[in-house]
């Protein structure tokens, strides 16, 4: 029906054209108005709306690690401000020498070392937005043993770096010491943050991080229950959603001072020298006792009357390695309804988890980041690998620094029971970890997600609706615009101010 009078339309249109043609001066001044009006219509919304060239806000954190300090550069569209743009890394620089904490003798040190990678942080960020980049530095675990052992030495270190901190044209904004909740937690914001797993209220990922002189756990238990033990929950509102957060910061189980947990377990009763498993055979190394003794961590366990010297030697045995790994752990007491180790309450995991850090640098090591690959075959895969003579070894990774290349057993075999003997991952459970380095370009670590919570750029609630983009703006008002045009001509052939007596067209 509609359609045969749609065909009607048009025939009356054209008849009506042929008795009284359109083109009387009247309408083609009418129409030549509004054809001008709609192509100015189009062109001053179009050019109103148009894109400004992108402008980059700036933030760099300093991650004062137990081994070494991190700079990165953070940077985010500057006209989408809190909470719209994306935040990524656009830069980081590695500082030379050890960790901040290291410099407990000089303090002044600690501060110049960040000098090399400051200067380098003038350059990356544009000279305008020098005054406005908020500065933080965020030390972890190394600054957190030498505070136990010595809060003078630890508070001189960072005043020293504060003092270098502040020669520099950002908005410093504090050096300070993170808990172990703090990293645990803010490990988990930056990388569900990365995923975009917070903006869509997606299911979120488990984080763990390995340090030098601490590790992480953080994930988001199954069931939402008053934990058992509060200090291990942290709650978040973001985007709207609500997050309660286990998480567990384990301090003298980074992987260097869990070596001296190990290292303290043989040596115990004072010997000269120590066949030790963890490492590949023909290693042979003299080391001091007062400088394996020398942490919070083990200083109260060394023997009495031991000798300067002892004579580390490997014995490259994977089995009796994770023997000696399991003698590190204390799996006997737990007041709650279940533990990880030593006491401390863990819900049963869930979902999958990213594991980064040392977690990645020794698995990839390894080749061992693919965790689809059976348990057992990544054990055996440790096991040849610790049981290659150390000479074999420096021969085939000459590029690799000896400290790392002589540890990865021990660090292989200390991942793999941290995991399944510690949090308890099983044979099917693994498969759901991943160890990785980046996310999206950005590096997986506490620091993003530090700076995200301080500059309030991660709203507790979900942002209105994003504004319309250039390219939808613009067909929205040329299809409108259209529309009009089409209106008007329908206009003209119906009713012309020329005919007074129109046919009515049903
Ligand atoms: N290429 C590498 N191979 C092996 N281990 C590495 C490599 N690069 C860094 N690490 C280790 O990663 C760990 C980083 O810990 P760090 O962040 O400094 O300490 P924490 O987080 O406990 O304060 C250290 O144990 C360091 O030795
Ligand atoms: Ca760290």
């Amino acid at each position: 029906m509609s359609a045969q009078r749609a065909a009607g339309s048009l025939t009356d249109c054209r008849e009506m054209k042929e008795k009284n043609p359109w083109h009387t001066p009247v309408t083609i001044s009418i129409t030549v108005i509004g054809v001008i009006a709609i192509v100015a219509l189009v062109t001053v919304a179009v050019l109103q709306n148009k894109p400004v060239p992108q402008k980059y806000k700036y933030g760099i954190v300093l991650d004062a690690g137990s081994s070494h300090t991190a700079l990165y550069i953070y940077k985010w569209p500057a006209e989408k401000d809190n909470n719209t743009g994306r935040v990524e890394q656009e830069h980081s620089c590695k500082v030379k020498g050890k960790g901040i904490s290291s410099y407990a003798e000089t303090p002044w040190q600690a501060g110049e070392s960040l000098t090399e990678c400051m200067e380098d942080a003038v350059k990356q960020v544009p000279t305008k937005r020098h005054f406005e980049t908020p500065l933080y530095l965020g030390a972890t675990a190394g600054m957190r043993l030498l505070h136990m052992e010595n809060s003078v030495a630890s508070d001189k270190v960072f005043q020293a770096v504060e003092k270098s901190l502040q020669k520099f044209p950002f908005s410093y904004q504090g050096a300070r010491m993170l808990s172990g909740q703090e990293e645990g937690a803010f490990g988990w914001v930056t990388v569900n943050y990365l995923d975009d797993r917070l903006k869509q209220g997606l299911e979120t990922t488990g984080a763990l991080d390995l340090g030098g002189a601490s590790t992480q756990i953080s994930f988001v238990p199954k069931n939402y229950i008053i934990s058992e033990s509060p200090s291990n929950s942290v709650t978040f509102r973001l985007y709207g959603n609500d997050y309660n957060l286990y998480t567990h910061s384990f301090l003298c189980y980074g992987k260097d001072q869990v070596l001296r947990l190990a290292l303290a377990h043989q040596t115990k009763s004072g010997p000269g020298e120590i066949a030790d498993p963890c490492f590949h055979p023909g290693y042979s190394e003299s080391k001091n006792y007062s400088v394996l003794y020398d942490s919070p961590c083990v200083s109260d366990r060394k023997p009495q009357g031991a000798p300067v010297t002892f004579h580390h030697k490997g014995e490259g045995n994977f089995q009796q390695c994770q023997e000696v790994v399991k003698n590190v752990f204390n799996f006997t007491s737990c007041k709650y309804s279940r533990c990880s180790f030593n006491g401390v309450f863990q819900p049963p995991l869930h979902g999958q988890f990213g594991a980064f850090s040392a977690y990645y640098y020794v698995m990839d090591f390894l080749n061992l980041t693919d965790t689809s690959v059976p348990l057992t075959t990544v054990k055996d895969k440790l096991a040849k690998h610790c049981a290659t003579p150390w000479n074999q070894i420096i021969q085939q990774h000459p590029e690799i620094h000896v400290k790392y290349l002589a540890e990865y057993c021990f660090s292989g075999a200390y991942i793999l029971t941290l995991l399944t003997e510690g949090y308890n991952f099983t044979s099917e459970s693994y498969s759901s970890i991943k160890f990785i380095k980046k996310i999206k370009g950005s590096d997986a670590g506490w620091t993003l997600g530090y700076m995200l919570n301080l500059t309030n750029m991660i709203p507790a609630e979900a942002p209105d609706s994003p504004p319309l983009p250039h390219a939808g703006y613009v067909s929205i008002v040329t299809v409108i615009a259209l529309l009009i045009f089409t209106l008007f001509i329908i206009f003209l052939c119906r009713f012309r101010p020329s005919s007074s007596k129109q046919p009515q067209i049903v």
